[in-house]
């Protein structure tokens, strides 16, 4: 076991949500979900189609305010924060649609994604003095070290849109560790993913957690992915939590497996990834 996992056994929670709701007109989307996510681990939001796993994201990241419930980020509330001071506060996400600027290079991709973290401001940036340049050169520096880590060293000039689809994924994330995040919260990453992606998508998300020391909160609904990347999984139906813990208690609950298996196109997704019937 790496000291990074070892760290994820032996310290508290890194992110702290209690208690969060949130309600469309008349629907609750969110209600009242707790979720502690120890730090340096890898957990899991699942649920079927329109559960909220994606709106639960949202007020995280400040996307949307809640109606009711708390956000701590290492003991820091971040209830009422804008997305980009969420950012800065150390939370990085990724899209359930990919979102990278089309017209921008990989390398142009990550160095907006490390803009916040710049320390020349735009004085400094018109006047092109030497803090800019300094900074400059070392966004470019880091970028390298990014794309390496996500597996993208040599597509640094290509321009964004024409990756193929599984390396638009991983540039998404690199961008997103761009942010020098505390956590990383990747909404379905798997999502049009061929096998062959997805084995390499697992192995870049447990890198992210062992080798950066960045906690990984995932909604995806392979569930092989899910089973077998996940230490702690939470499933959420009709914006309510239904059940949590380690992959084999989850896998084996009879309202998970109801939950997916009531509902058409769900059924056939959790049953066929070894889910109900693994
Ligand atoms: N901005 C919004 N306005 C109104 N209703 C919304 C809004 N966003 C989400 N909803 C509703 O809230 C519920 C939860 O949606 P959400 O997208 O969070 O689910 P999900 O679990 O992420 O679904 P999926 O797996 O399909 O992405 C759904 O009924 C959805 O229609």
């Amino acid at each position: 076991m790496s000291p990074i996992q070892n760290r994820a056994k032996s310290r508290g929670s890194v992110l702290s949500v209690k208690g969060l709701t949130k309600t469309f007109g008349g629907l609750l989307a969110v209600n009242s979900v707790d979720l502690e996510v120890p730090e340096a681990s890898i957990i899991s939001v699942i649920g079927p189609n329109g559960a909220g796993k994606t709106t639960f994201f949202n007020m995280i990241t400040g996307i949307y305010e809640p109606d009711k419930g708390s956000i701590e980020l290492a003991g820091r509330d971040l209830v009422g924060l804008r997305p980009d001071q969420v950012t800065a506060a150390g939370i990085a996400r990724t899209f359930q649609n990919i979102r990278l600027f089309a017209a921008m290079t990989a390398e142009e991709n990550i160095l907006v994604g490390r803009h916040p973290r710049l320390k020349a401001g735009y004085v400094d940036a018109l006047l092109r003095t030497r803090r800019f340049h300094e900074d400059e050169a070392s966004a470019r520096e880091a970028a390298q070290v990014l794309l390496d880590f996500v597996g993208l060293g040599r597509m640094r000039n290509e321009l964004s849109t024409s990756l193929p689809y599984g390396d638009q994924r991983r540039l998404e994330i690199a961008r997103a560790l761009a942010t020098n995040p505390k956590v990383i919260l990747l909404d379905e990453p798997a999502a049009g993913m061929n096998p062959r992606e997805t084995e390499n998508l697992k192995a870049l998300i447990r890198s992210v957690r062992d080798e950066l020391g960045v906690t990984v909160v995932l909604i995806e609904h392979d569930m092989r992915l899910v089973m077998t990347l996940s230490e702690h999984i939470t499933v959420l139906d009709y914006g309510t939590k239904i059940a949590e813990g380690l992959p084999h208690q989850v896998r084996n609950d009879p309202r998970v497996m109801e939950a997916y298996l009531g509902r058409g196109a769900a059924a056939g997704e959790y049953g066929k990834e070894g889910g109900a019937s693994a």
